[in-house]
C-alpha cells in the first residue's frame, strides 16, 4: 500500500488547542496557510462557507493559543466560520463529510466537541451568551474561566448585539473579551453608521494631523478597546488578546481582517466573497430557482407601480432583490442583519403610503414574530413577506431549517398566507398578495429549484384541482411545492386502482372554507406540507373537520415537532413520508380495504 503523503502535515498535526503551543512560533504562518489550503480544497468539494472562514484562520490560531478552550468559553457568533476553529479542536479528519447527513456541522455542534457551545446559526447572539456566561463565571467564582465572543461586523448590526453590550458594558468589570471580526461586509459592504464608525476605526490617524485620536463608540460606552489590530498577524492578534485577558474587564479587540483572505477567486468575488459555495457537482439545476422567478416578478411589478418598495436584512442578493435594486434603487432598503428593524420600518413604510415587500428566509423572520403580530397586523398594514428557505434547507441545519413559518403566521389574525406550488403560481400568488390592502400578506417557497409548472384541472372555491378523480376515495391536499409529491402518490394510486383527488389550496391560512366540504367527501384526507405539523396546515383542517359529523378521516403528513439536523433536503423529505413514496404508503396503511379495488401489499419504502 503506498503510503499518503500528508497534504497538511501541521494540520494532521493538530489533534487539541493544546498542541498548538508546542508549534515553534516560527511555524504558524505555514500552519495558517496549510489550513487556508486545506479549508478551500475542502469546502471547494463538500460546499459550505469559504469566504467567512479564510478570513479568520490566524485569527483563530490566535485565539486557541491565547485561550484555554474548553476552560475558557470561546462563542462565534452565527457560526458559520468555525472551520478553523474544528480544524484546530481535532477535527480535520472528518472534513470531507462537512454539511452532509451524519457528517460534520457547517456551524459549532456540542454533539461534536466540548469546544462548541452555541448551536444556532442566527446572527448577532454570541454577546448575550457571553453576558450570561460572564455572569455564571462570576456567581459560581468560577474566576479563572474567560468570556470570549467572535462577533462579525454584520452581526454587531444586530439588535440583540446592542442589547448585550448595553448590559455587558454597565458591569464592564466583568471580564468579556469581544473579537470584532471586521471583514467590512456581511453577505455585500456591510451597511449602516456601525459600519461608517469601524471603517473611521479602520483607517490609520494622519501622522501629520494633530487631531486626538478617534475616540470609540464602544469607549463611549464604558467598555475598553484595543485595535485595529491586523488580523492575518498571529503575533499581533497574540498579543493584543493576551493584554485584553490581561485586563479583566470587557473590553473590545478590533481585528481588520479580509473576507476570503489567500484566495483569489473569494477576494475578487465582488457579490460576496465566495461567502457559501456549492458542492463541486458541476449540474447546473435544470428548472430557474424559486428565487430567480420572484425577483423577476418582483422587478415587473415594480415597473408597473411606484409605491412598490423592498427591504432586505442583509441579505439582498440571496433574497434576489438584485435586480430591482438595480432597477429602482432608490426603493431598496438594505437594514443590515436586523430583522426586527426590518419588519418595523416597513410598517412605517405602509404607514407612509407605500407598498412594501420585506424578503427574507423563513427561519429569520422568527425574530421578528412580535413585529409582524403587533406592529403590522394589529394595524392591518399592507406588508408582504416574501419567505425564501421555507421548509427543509438542508445542509445548514436545525436553525436554518425554515419549518416553522406556516405555524407562527396564521396565529397573527388578519394576515395571508400563500404556498405557491410551482413558479408560475408564485408570480401569480406575489401579484394577488400586491393587490391585498387590508392587512399583511405572507408567500413561502421552498430552497432551490421551483419545479416545473403543475396546472390546474379543476377549480373549486378557489382551490386548484390538480388530479380530479370522480368517485375517489382519497383527497391528498398538498402545501405549495409537495404539491409535485402528491401528484406523483395519485398517479401511482391511481394505476393500482384507487383513484386519487389532489388539491391545491394556493393560500393556506386562512384555509380556504371549500377544503373541509372536500374531506367530506372522501374516506381518507391526506395533508402534505413542508413544515411543521403543530399549528400546520394540516391541524388547522382538523380543527375544521372536528366540527363536522361525522369528522372525515384525516392524516397530516408534515414535518416532526423537533429539531432536524443537517442532510440533504431530499432526503429528509423522504425520511419523514413528505415524498410521493411516502404518500402512497400512509394512504395504503390508512385507506380501509372497501376502498381498495384491488388492494396491495404495502411496498417496502426505500429509506
Ligand atoms: C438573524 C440572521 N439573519 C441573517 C443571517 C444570514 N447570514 C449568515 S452570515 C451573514 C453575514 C454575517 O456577516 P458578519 O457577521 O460580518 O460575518 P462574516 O460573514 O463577515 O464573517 C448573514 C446575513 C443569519 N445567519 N442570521
Ligand atoms: C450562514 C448563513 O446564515 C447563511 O449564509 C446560510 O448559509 C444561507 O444559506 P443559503 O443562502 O445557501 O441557503
Ligand atoms: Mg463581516
Amino acid at each position: 500500500m503506498t503510503c499518503q503523503v500528508a497534504r497538511f502535515p501541521l494540520v494532521e498535526s493538530i489533534s487539541e488547542p493544546a498542541d498548538l503551543l508546542g508549534l515553534p512560533r516560527e511555524r504558524l504562518g505555514e500552519l495558517a496557510e496549510q489550513i487556508r489550503g486545506f479549508l478551500v480544497e475542502n469546502v471547494s468539494r463538500t460546499g459550505g462557507h469559504l469566504g467567512p472562514n479564510l478570513g479568520v484562520v490566524e485569527l483563530s490560531i490566535a485565539l486557541h493559543r491565547v485561550f484555554e478552550s474548553p476552560r475558557d468559553a470561546i462563542v462565534f457568533d452565527t457560526g458559520h466560520q468555525s472551520y478553523a476553529h474544528k480544524v484546530l479542536t481535532g477535527r480535520w479528519r472528518e472534513f470531507d463529510s462537512l454539511r452532509q447527513e451524519g457528517g460534520l456541522s457547517g456551524y459549532p455542534c456540542r454533539n461534536e466537541s466540548e469546544h462548541d457551545i452555541v448551536e444556532n446559526s442566527h446572527a448577532s447572539t454570541a454577546l448575550s451568551y457571553a453576558d450570561g456566561l460572564a455572569k455564571a463565571f462570576e456567581l459560581r467564582a468560577a474566576c479563572d474561566r474567560r468570556v470570549v465572543a467572535v462577533v462579525g461586523d454584520g452581526a454587531l448590526t444586530g439588535g440583540m448585539a446592542w442589547e448585550a453590550l448595553n448590559n455587558i458594558a454597565a458591569a464592564s468589570h466583568r471580564p468579556v473579551v469581544i473579537v470584532l471580526n471586521d471583514n467590512g461586509r456581511s453577505y455585500a459592504p456591510t451597511v449602516g453608521a456601525l459600519a461608517e464608525h469601524l471603517a473611521t476605526l479602520r483607517t490609520p490617524p494622519d501622522p501629520r494631523a494633530a487631531s486626538d485620536p478617534v475616540r470609540t463608540l464602544f469607549e463611549t460606552l464604558g467598555l475598553a478597546y484595543l485595535g485595529p489590530i491586523d488580523g492575518h498577524d498571529i503575533d499581533a492578534l497574540e498579543q493584543g488578546l493576551r493584554r485584553a485577558a490581561a485586563m479583566r474587564c470587557a473590553v473590545v479587540v478590533h481585528c481588520v481582517t479580509r473576507k476570503g483572505n489567500g484566495h483569489s477567486p473569494a477576494e475578487q468575488d465582488e457579490a460576496d466573497c465566495l461567502h457559501a459555495v456549492g458542492p463541486a457537482t458541476g449540474a447546473k439545476a435544470k428548472t430557474t430557482s424559486w428565487t430567480e422567478v420572484f425577483g423577476a416578478e418582483l422587478l415587473a411589478a415594480g415597473a408597473e407601480r411606484d409605491d412598490l418598495v423592498c427591504l432586505t436584512a442583509a441579505m439582498l442578493r440571496p433574497t434576489g432583490l438584485h435586480p430591482f435594486a438595480r432597477r429602482f434603487p432608490q426603493r431598496v432598503f438594505d437594514v443590515g442583519l436586523a430583522e426586527q428593524h426590518a419588519v418595523t420600518s416597513a410598517a412605517g413604510l405602509a404607514l407612509g403610503g407605500l407598498r412594501p415587500v420585506v424578503a427574507i428566509y423563513s427561519t429569520f423572520l422568527n425574530r421578528g414574530f412580535d413585529q409582524v403580530l403587533m406592529d403590522i397586523a394589529l394595524h392591518r398594514l399592507p406588508v408582504t413577506f416574501v419567505l425564501d428557505r421555507a421548509g427543509v434547507t438542508g445542509a445548514d441545519g436545525p436553525s436554518h431549517h425554515g419549518m416553522w413559518d406556516s405555524s407562527l403566521l396564521p396565529l397573527v389574525p388578519g394576515l395571508r398566507l400563500a404556498e405557491p406550488r410551482d413558479p408560475r403560481r408564485l408570480r401569480e400568488l406575489l401579484r394577488e398578495c400586491l393587490c391585498v390592502d387590508d392587512g399583511p400578506t405572507a408567500l413561502r417557497y421552498p430552497k432551490g429549484a421551483g419545479g416545473p409548472d403543475l396546472p390546474a384541472v379543476d377549480h373549486l372555491d378557489g382551490v386548484d384541482l390538480l388530479r380530479a378523480a370522480p368517485g375517489s376515495a382519497v383527497l391528498l391536499i398538498a402545501a405549495g411545492s409537495r404539491a409535485h409529491a402528491c401528484v406523483r402518490a395519485a398517479d401511482t394510486l391511481t394505476a393500482r386502482g384507487i383513484p386519487v383527488t389532489v388539491a391545491d389550496p394556493r393560500w393556506t391560512a386562512p384555509l380556504p372554507p371549500a377544503l373541509a366540504g372536500l374531506a367530506a367527501r372522501h374516506a381518507l384526507t391526506l395533508t402534505v406540507e413542508d413544515n411543521v405539523v403543530t399549528g400546520g396546515m394540516g391541524q388547522r383542517l382538523a380543527h375544521l373537520l372536528v366540527q363536522r359529523d361525522p369528522v372525515p378521516r384525516l392524516r397530516c403528513l408534515a414535518l416532526p415537532a423537533r429539531f432536524l439536523p443537517h442532510g440533504d433536503r431530499g432526503d429528509i423529505l423522504r425520511r419523514h413520508g413528505l415524498d410521493a413514496a411516502g404518500i402512497v404508503d400512509t394512504v395504503l396503511r390508512h385507506l380501509h380495504p372497501s376502498h381498495c379495488h384491488k388492494r396491495h401489499r404495502t411496498p417496502a419504502r426505500s429509506t
